[in-house]
């Protein structure tokens, strides 16, 4: 398939072959093009319309020309939720909950074709840093693979679930005494030292693979596009990926229209939210980003420029929450809808909220949030905000007591 990488900002051109991450002229962010006439050409309308969501349905929008290193990603379910509709106030929501992947978050979809990546690409090594949900994938797939990954987490600010994962599936994890930030700019210092392939959403090959979110939400609603899509900005990858995901099936045919992107933040990190509520060309880094959504506690996402400007021509909108607003929205998850998220993915919820609060989402649009990790991730976050079990003697009369009274 043919395909290159070119800049967002001065617009050069690159092979696909080569191991780069930002362009070589400017250090802008880059995208992956493809001969969208090729593919269209070729096209298989059947298997579109027919096959199952996965993120390998998608294999001819994809930039891997090998067997894909997969543990079957995608496919995730789109959940109707008319309660929890009902309780924000619009008429039709959907929720796409990335928590259903085998790692527990959307992370796999970028991972399954990073990876493959990496070895296509002859590489030896994989590594990232991470807030958690990364670390968790990379060390997945790095294992599937057989090849060893190295992962960069903030001391103290991990969710346990997340370590866990990267522990037992073998990945070097280390430690870094800052925030994500900080140990994202080390593994990019790292990996261009040493012939280890960088996975972090920077890495526009990994991005490709988020953007079948977008495919499958398009898919599961009949071949019909919502009128929004809600999700948590962190490093600002996802909003950007799943951005590009509705753009290209407009180029191909398939949809004659995009949702507006909308992206939620919480009030202790958020400079996207700051960027377009002011207007201005590029975000301001926060120093101390903080929040219980330890998942999104990131002050200079590194996919800012690409973020502003899907948010922008999308028409969507960026607002921010507060942790307790996410909370809120994590229990109307879970007990309207049984869906069990990390406090991360509430956001887009809370988020959602809030905005219709405001008259600034129409009660009539149909809106799909996307759901980005399962509650299991993090469960002392879930044990911290929940009420405490209660411990009774084994009698009846005990637990007659503690049901009824
Ligand atoms: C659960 C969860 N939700 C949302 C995000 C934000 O995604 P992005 O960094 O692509 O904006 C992340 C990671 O950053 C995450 O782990
Ligand atoms: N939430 C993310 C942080 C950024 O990762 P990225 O590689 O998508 O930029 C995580 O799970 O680590």
């Amino acid at each position: 398939m043919k395909y290159y990488l070119k800049c967002i900002e001065c617009g050069a051109e690159f092979e696909k072959t080569e191991i780069i991450y930002t362009c070589k002229k400017c250090n802008g962010l880059l995208d992956v093009i493809y001969d969208y006439n090729e593919i269209k050409k070729n096209m298989d309308m059947n298997k579109l319309k027919n096959e199952a969501p996965s993120v390998w349905k998608y294999k001819d929008l994809l930039p891997v020309g090998i067997e894909p290193v997969s543990i079957r990603e995608g496919g995730t379910p789109l959940y109707k939720c008319d309660r929890l509709a009902k309780k924000i106030g619009i008429r039709e929501l959907y929720v796409k909950h990335e928590g259903m992947n085998p790692t527990g978050s959307f992370k796999d979809r970028g991972m399954t074709v990073g990876v493959s990546k990496a070895i296509e690409l002859g590489m030896k090594t994989v590594a990232c840093a991470s807030t958690g949900n990364t670390s968790a994938a990379l060390a997945i797939y790095g294992a599937k693979a057989g090849i060893p990954s190295v992962v960069l987490l903030p001391a103290g600010k991990v969710a346990l679930g997340k370590i866990g994962q990267a522990l037992m599936h073998g990945a070097k994890v280390i430690m870094i005494k800052g925030n994500f930030d900080d140990a994202l700019l080390l593994v990019r210092e790292l990996c261009d030292q040493e012939p280890i392939y960088l996975l972090n959403s920077i890495n526009p090959y990994r991005l490709e693979g988020q953007k079948t979110i977008a495919f499958e939400i398009v898919d599961q609603l009949g071949f019909t596009v919502p009128d929004r899509v809600v999700l948590p900005v962190g490093n600002a990858g996802n909003i950007t990926a799943i951005n590009k995901g509705f753009k290209e099936f407009v180029t191909l045919g398939i949809t004659d229209r995009r949702p507006k992107m909308t992206g939620i933040q919480t009030a202790g990190a958020c400079p996207i939210v700051k960027a377009i509520k002011s207007g201005a060309k590029d975000i301001t880094p926060e120093k101390n980003p903080e929040t219980i959504a330890t998942a999104i506690r990131i002050g200079d996402p590194v996919n800012a420029r690409k973020a502003l400007a899907a948010i922008r021509e999308s028409s969507g909108t960026a607002e921010s929450v507060t942790d307790d607003e996410l909370v809120q929205a994590q229990k109307d998850l879970a007990q309207l809808e049984g869906i069990g998220v990390e406090p991360a993915s509430a956001t887009s919820v809370a988020g959602l909220k809030k905005l219709v609060d405001m008259g600034i989402i129409s009660k009539d649009e149909t809106v799909v949030c996307v759901t980005t990790g399962h509650l299991l991730k993090d469960p002392e976050e879930v044990i911290s905000v929940c009420i405490e079990p209660v411990t009774v003697e084994p009698t009846i009369e005990a637990l007659r007591k503690a049901i009824f009274s």
